[in-house]
């Protein structure tokens, strides 16, 4: 399906879209399977986020039905100043009432390799008792929504442009070692799981994001070797949320 490119006037504008999205979403979600799985990303997208710590949706939303899980992680400590884990709780979190034995964080002193393959399987194990839905196309687990930020060159997750696990087919969940972005050690949701999703949310503000915006959404988009971003094409719907300064160069 074609992705709905939203661009708004300003970074507030985009803010007060995205949480009428997330907040309709939730509550079709919630009366479709009684549930609403939401992925995170880590970085300024927490920022964007938050109308819905505001009314009328702070007050609206069953959040005791959502099910929280993150797209990527750094492989540190979740209260490391560089845990998207812990990003997520400070920012977002902390200020709603999401059951705690519903938000699944990595598992903590286990290697980037170790932490990756665990997570794997807790998606697996929750796939198989119901608590997660399956794309009946790749057999992954299929999240409600996936909120997905990009960097200013253009990744997703931790995803990066000259790493082989961009390719990754069968893995659910990958590591890398060397993230150009600090902190090195990271694992992230492969591409068949982020594109299994029933919806994804490109949330990308900030004039330092339009040159990536306008490799991935401009006129000459489909030359030469794709971003990271280019890769994202669920089997769902596509909604990109753009403020001024990330379209600033279409
Ligand atoms: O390293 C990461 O970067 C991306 C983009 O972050 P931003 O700060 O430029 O918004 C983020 O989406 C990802 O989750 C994070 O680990």
């Amino acid at each position: 399906m074609a992705p709905k490119i939203l661009r708004f006037q300003s970074e507030e504008a985009t803010a007060i879209a995205l949480a009428k999205y997330i907040a309709n979403l939730s509550a079709k979600s919630i009366a479709n399977h009684g549930s609403f799985s939401v992925v995170l990303s880590g970085g300024t997208l927490f920022d964007t986020t938050r109308k819905l710590l505001e009314a009328p949706y702070i007050g609206s939303i069953d959040w005791s039905k959502w099910l929280i899980f993150f797209l990527d992680e750094r492989v540190v400590p979740l209260d490391h100043p560089d845990s998207n884990y812990k990003l997520a709780y400070d920012g977002f979190l902390s200020k709603v009432p999401i059951p705690e034995s519903n938000i699944y964080p990595i598992k903590e002193n286990l290697s980037p390799e170790e932490a990756a393959e665990e997570y794997e399987q807790r998606l697996k194990q929750l796939v198989a008792n119901g608590t997660l839905k399956t794309s009946p196309v790749t057999g992954f687990a299929k999240f409600d929504l996936m909120l997905v930020g990009m960097g200013p060159d253009g990744h997703v997750a931790s995803l990066f442009c000259w790493h082989f696990q961009r390719f990754e087919k069968q893995k659910w969940v990958t590591f890398i070692t060397d993230s150009p972005k600090p902190p090195p050690p990271r694992i992230t949701f492969t591409f068949p799981l982020i594109n299994s999703a029933s919806e994804i949310a490109l949330v990308v503000v900030g004039e330092e994001k339009a040159d990536a915006v306008k490799v991935a959404l401009g006129e000459h988009a489909s030359y030469g070797y794709p971003l990271p971003v280019q890769k994202v094409s669920p089997e769902g719907n596509l909604t990109w949320f753009l403020d001024n300064g990330a379209t600033s160069r279409l």
